[in-house]
């Protein structure tokens, strides 16, 4: 089998499974992985503790600018710190995904997030990385690209078990807020969430994790054997 080398791309909208199965893949391809939604999520975190108005952009700036965030490309281990603490689950909070839609559209704070993810990769041999923009701004000469999508309800629906929830009126409110933050990450003026127009689209609804991972998987060897 030929050992993977390059890069693996993977965008798509909230709660299409992107993270899980990006760890995945680059653990099966013995890549780096990166995960820049952590990244703006961790630059949310300093925006919130410096008490920053989310309409206020050059105050997001400064306070972005400022902190020094964390994290790491083993895709066997997840931590992230903002100041030397750490943030790993806080990320993953409501207050802190209500908010990091509104922080990261700030066009300065992309800016210096892209070039932390370019210098954070610059020099894995094998490396995944996943978020909005990946294929289309921070590594457009990525090896693949893979714009990862799957139905609103199923991503609900998928996303309420990984919560345990069960009521059916807070899996509509699960849904409503990835309605809410797709449309904020699609529309939005800088690098807006879209396929690259080399991108292939991997369509996950009827398909469970592991036949979405061994899709990626399959397409990546493909492309380094080609
Ligand atoms: N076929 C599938 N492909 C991918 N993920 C799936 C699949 N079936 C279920 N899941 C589950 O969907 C849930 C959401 O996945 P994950 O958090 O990785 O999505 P995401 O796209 O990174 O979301 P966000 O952008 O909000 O961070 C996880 O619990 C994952 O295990
Ligand atoms: N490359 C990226 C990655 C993420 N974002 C923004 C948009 C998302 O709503 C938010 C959190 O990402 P998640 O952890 O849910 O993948 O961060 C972005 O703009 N660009």
């Amino acid at each position: 089998m030929t050992h993977f080398s390059g890069q693996v791309t993977l965008d798509g909208p909230s709660g299409t499974g992107k993270s899980s199965v990006a760890r995945a893949v680059a653990l099966e391809l013995g890549a780096a992985y990166l995960d820049t939604g952590a990244m703006y999520r961790a630059a949310t975190v300093a925006v919130l503790d410096a008490g920053v108005d989310l309409d206020d952009a050059e105050g997001i700036t400064r306070a972005v600018t400022r902190a020094a965030i964390g994290i790491g490309t083993d895709a066997a281990t997840e931590r992230v710190t903002v100041d030397g603490a750490e943030v790993t689950e806080r990320i993953r909070s409501t207050e802190v995904t209500r908010a990091v839609s509104p922080v990261s559209a700030v066009p300065a704070v992309r800016r210096l997030l892209v070039d932390a993810q370019r210098a954070l990769v610059a020099d894995a041999t094998a490396v995944v990385v996943e978020g909005r923009d990946i294929g289309t701004v921070v590594l457009p000469d990525a090896t693949l690209k893979v714009y990862l999508t799957a139905a609103p309800e199923a991503r609900a629906e998928r996303r309420a078990a990984q919560l345990g929830v069960t009521d059916p009126a807070r899996i509509a409110a699960i849904a409503e807020d990835l309605r809410r933050r797709d449309a904020y990450d699609s529309t939005r003026a800088d690098s807006p969430l879209r396929p690259a127009t080399d991108a292939v689209t991997v369509d996950s609804t009827h398909w469970e994790r592991h036949e979405t991972i061994a899709a990626i998987v399959e397409l990546a060897r493909e492309r380094a054997e080609a």
